[in-house]
């Protein structure tokens, strides 16, 4: 290995109770809300096929019009409480709201900064309020916070002489402080999500970076960071450049999920992910696939059963309020949430052989395993392999609580009928298992 000051300085997950209760968790909600919202993806009748927090950079928007658009934020119809209300009924667990985007637009009062909700008509800042009605209705909230900042003065994409150097280092003070400010302003807040820090400004100083994670644990024992933030001293991130993670979990899951647990090399992750193809921010025409319920719901499973985390992006309009597409979703996912939530929160790799019929879920450290089936065979039978010495002694239907009678039909292989082959939303079945070497035989195994 390569002898690092600044690369990982934890071998393995954290075993802390702040990070047990990130895992627990596994369904977030994010939101992108800032000046973005305001143009939505179109200026001066052209529409920005990009990413509508990115139209600043659009060759079509001059930056000081994009500049001057907090002159006319004024979120009239914003109501954190509905907002959290409607988190919480879609069975979301925590919240990442930007604080700070990209343009450098900050939602809350900073007072290292004039590019704020401060001098906008609002005013008023809208992270506490957010954080309050979150809490309130049991949500987590995490704040993600841009390096980059397109509007700050001193903000070096790399450093090229003395200046540059200099102007690094201010903006290296800015950025330290807005961060302690939000600490103590949101005392509650449970993690920051770090954004921006691929430009060699930032790359190329792997031991600032690595310093301020310290300095913020530091002042919020137990704060949750991705691998996102740090770079160690040869400019390698998210993994070291001896290869391990930095930071509390991968967070490099940006708009795809891994395919197998094979890809997820034991780390704790996050997975990030747009309801349209790729829009953050509110954009008024998206193009491209929407992705329905079930296609999110599968991917909210797929990331539990792959033992990660699930975050689904929001990017409510200037006025404060959610599009009709959000709401239906939020709705649409609630309902399966309400009656399957067990499969979801608290769940693990199960360890089981993969099928097609779906994905396996454990409840962190039990013998409960849940079925969450998305295809269902012609056959109507549902083939499951179970590891050695592991067998099955009850399964049911969760929704129901039907009891199945699995059919046994090889060693450790069971076949579940399914009572009926039509469902036009995933089913979830409860699997019973005991494991171990003078275990009982399990229910189903014949007498020999
Ligand atoms: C250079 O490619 C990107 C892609 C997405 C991003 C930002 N990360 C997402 C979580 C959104 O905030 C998006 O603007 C930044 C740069």
């Amino acid at each position: 290995t390569i002898a690092l000051i600044h690369g990982a300085h934890r071998m393995g997950n954290r075993t802390d109770a702040d990070m047990a209760r990130w895992r627990s968790l596994r369904f977030g909600q994010f939101i992108h809300w800032g000046l973005y919202a305001i143009p939505g993806g179109e200026w001066n009748g052209k529409t920005y096929n990009g990413a509508a927090e990115w139209i600043r950079s659009w060759k079509e928007m001059p930056h000081e019009d994009y500049d001057k658009l907090y002159r006319q934020f004024n979120p009239v119809n914003f109501n954190p409480q509905q907002w959290a209300a409607q988190a919480k009924s879609m069975g979301a667990k925590y919240m990442i709201i930007t604080t700070k985007h990209h343009d450098g637009f900050c939602l809350w009062p900073s007072k290292y900064s004039k590019y704020t909700i401060a001098s906008s008509p609002w005013k008023k800042d809208l992270l506490g309020p957010m954080i309050e009605a979150y809490n309130k209705a049991g949500i987590d909230v995490h704040l993600y916070f841009s390096i980059i900042d397109w509007n700050h003065p001193d903000y070096r994409a790399s450093l090229k002489n003395a200046a540059d150097s200099a102007a690094g280092k201010r903006f290296q003070v800015f950025v330290k402080n807005q961060l302690a400010e939000l600490l103590q302003r949101y005392p509650t807040i449970k993690g920051f999500w770090f954004d921006g820090t691929w430009d060699d400004s930032w790359k190329n100083d792997g031991a600032f970076s690595d310093e301020l994670e310290q300095y913020l644990q530091s002042l919020h024992p137990g704060l949750v960071m991705g691998s996102r933030l740090r770079a160690d001293e040869k400019g390698a991130r998210h993994f070291d450049s001896n290869g391990r993670l930095m930071g509390d979990y991968e967070q490099g899951w940006e708009r795809k999920l891994p395919a197998t647990i094979d890809d997820v090399h034991g780390n704790d992750w996050e997975a990030v992910m747009t309801v349209p193809e790729n829009q953050w921010g509110y954009h008024a025409k998206w193009a491209g696939h929407v992705k329905t319920v079930n296609e999110i719901l599968e991917m909210l499973v797929k990331s539990v059963s792959l033992n990660g985390n699930f975050v689904l992006n929001f990017g409510p309009k200037a006025d404060g309020t959610y599009r009709t597409e959000e709401q239906q979703l939020m709705t649409g996912i609630g309902q399966w949430m309400k009656v399957n939530g067990d499969a979801i929160y608290n769940g693990t790799y199960a360890g089981f052989e993969k099928q097609d019929w779906g994905y396996y879920i454990r409840k962190a450290g039990t013998d409960s395993v849940y079925m969450v089936v998305f295809n269902i065979p012609v056959s109507g039978s549902l083939r499951v392999k179970l590891p050695a010495r592991t067998s099955l002694t009850g399964a049911s239907v969760l929704q129901s609580n039907a009891t199945l009678t699995p059919e046994l039909i090889g060693r450790n292989e069971y076949f579940i009928h399914l009572p009926n082959k039509t469902t036009d939303s995933p089913v979830v079945i409860l699997l019973k298992t005991v494991t171990g070497e003078n275990k009982e035989k399990g229910s189903f195994e014949k007498a020999k």
